[in-house]
């Protein structure tokens, strides 16, 4: 039979136009980890080009150096700056001319002194920047400048548009579909099924874990629980996470039903590797939050738009929270979940964990009195 090429009614394979803005900054995030550079246009023409220091080797340092005539800045994010003794509300700018890839490395995310030069403030095409570093799991320390478009250099490179991270975030809230759902017997627990969405940037797959058979005409208890491989998985003993997985996942079944909710936000959302590197900062006498601030991270770099978009697909949206942190209960209750009450989730204070736990309550606002006075 002929087919009418004007006629047939053809699905489009690909959106007109070419890619949307979570394509462009998934791309961007790939080249920025295999080490290559990224680039950023702004609304007014100007585009930077942008590689992640974390990623980098020497060899695309100095070739990147090179392309840019020498004329190529860091940029630090705010907090890294502090580090570094600079108030910069937008962030740090400093001249990389005749500086080694080991000197960047340094300044860019390694503890010590620093003989600082000159420096000026970062621009919103440079946050841009440091934002994709983030997106892709990387230190927010970004080797960029300014290029022209007939730069041969950057003729290859995969451009983002400024903005393009907020519009992708936004765009994907709503694309969070169920892929499987089955039982699978827990130790301890009576019923879970495990229940997998895919969505969010990067369509990567989250975990919500149904306990019993929640009763969804009262506030349903609720976990929202980050990954740490370190605690939930091998059982160490720096932090809570594991003992407040299990007693989350316990407290559920006892409350007649509940949902937890397990997030890929290893690290506060910094990754393992940066996990790793401030856990190295930490047996150097630094505590949680300083530790994140050597690395350029805020004291809690993770959204909770996942989690409330994976509620929504569970038809949960009034929920008793089990948490110990303010910030969750803000975060979700601005994502439209119905936060009606908390209820705590902790752990035995150990010698080990007590100083992590203690900057939490000091530093984090987290609310852990109870274990304290107890
Ligand atoms: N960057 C960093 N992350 C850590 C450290 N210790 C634990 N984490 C991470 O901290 C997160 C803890 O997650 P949660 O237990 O869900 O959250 P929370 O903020 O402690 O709040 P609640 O447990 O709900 O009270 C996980 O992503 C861990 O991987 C640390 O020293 N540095
Ligand atoms: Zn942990």
């Amino acid at each position: 039979m002929m087919i009418n090429a004007k006629t047939a009614a053809t699905p489009a394979l690909l959106p007109a136009g070419g890619s949307t803005a979570a394509i462009r900054c998934e791309r961007a995030a790939a080249e920025l980890r295999y080490g290559r550079p990224v680039l950023i246009r702004g609304n007014d023409g100007a585009t930077l080009a942008a590689l992640a220091l974390d990623a980098a080797d020497r060899a695309a340092y100095e070739a990147f150096g090179a392309a840019l005539g020498d004329r190529h800045d860091l940029f630090l994010t705010p907090t890294r700056a502090a580090v570094l003794g600079l108030t910069a509300p937008t962030g740090a700018l400093l001249p990389l001319g005749g500086i080694g890839f080991a000197e960047a490395c340094h300044l860019g995310y390694l503890r010590g002194a620093f003989r600082l030069r000159d420096w000026r403030e970062g621009g919103p095409l440079e946050s841009e920047a440091a934002l994709a570093a983030r997106l892709a799991l990387l230190l927010p320390a970004v080797v960029c400048g300014r290029v022209t478009a007939d730069n041969p250099a950057f003729a290859d490179a995969v451009s983002l548009e400024l903005g393009d991270l907020d519009a992708a975030n936004l765009a994907n809230l709503g694309r969070f579909e169920v892929v499987a759902r089955t039982e699978v017997p827990l130790k301890g627990i009576e019923s879970a099924e495990f229940v997998i969405f895919r969505g969010g940037l990067a369509q990567r797959d989250q975990v919500a874990i149904v306990v019993g058979d929640p009763d969804r005409s009262r506030p349903v208890p609720v976990r929202v629980h980050s990954s740490c491989i370190t605690g939930d998985l091998f059982g160490s003993l720096k932090c809570d996470c594991g003992d407040q997985l299990r007693g989350g996942l316990k407290t559920l079944e006892e409350r007649g039903g509940g949902v937890l909710i397990y997030l890929d936000q290893e690290g506060r959302g910094t990754g393992i590797a940066a996990k790793m590197r401030a856990y190295g900062m930490q047996g150097e006498g630094l505590d949680t939050i300083d530790a994140d601030a050597q690395l350029g991270f805020g004291a809690d770099e993770r959204r909770y738009e996942a989690a409330a978009a994976m509620l929504s697909g569970l038809d949960i949206n009034r929920v008793d929270l089990l948490t110990n942190n303010p910030l969750k209960v803000a975060y979700l209750r601005a994502c439209g979940i119905d936060v009606v009450s908390r209820t705590p989730v902790l752990g035995p204070l150990t010698a080990q964990n007590t100083g992590y736990l203690r900057t939490k309550s000091r530093r984090g606002g987290h609310m852990l009195d109870q274990l304290f006075e107890g």
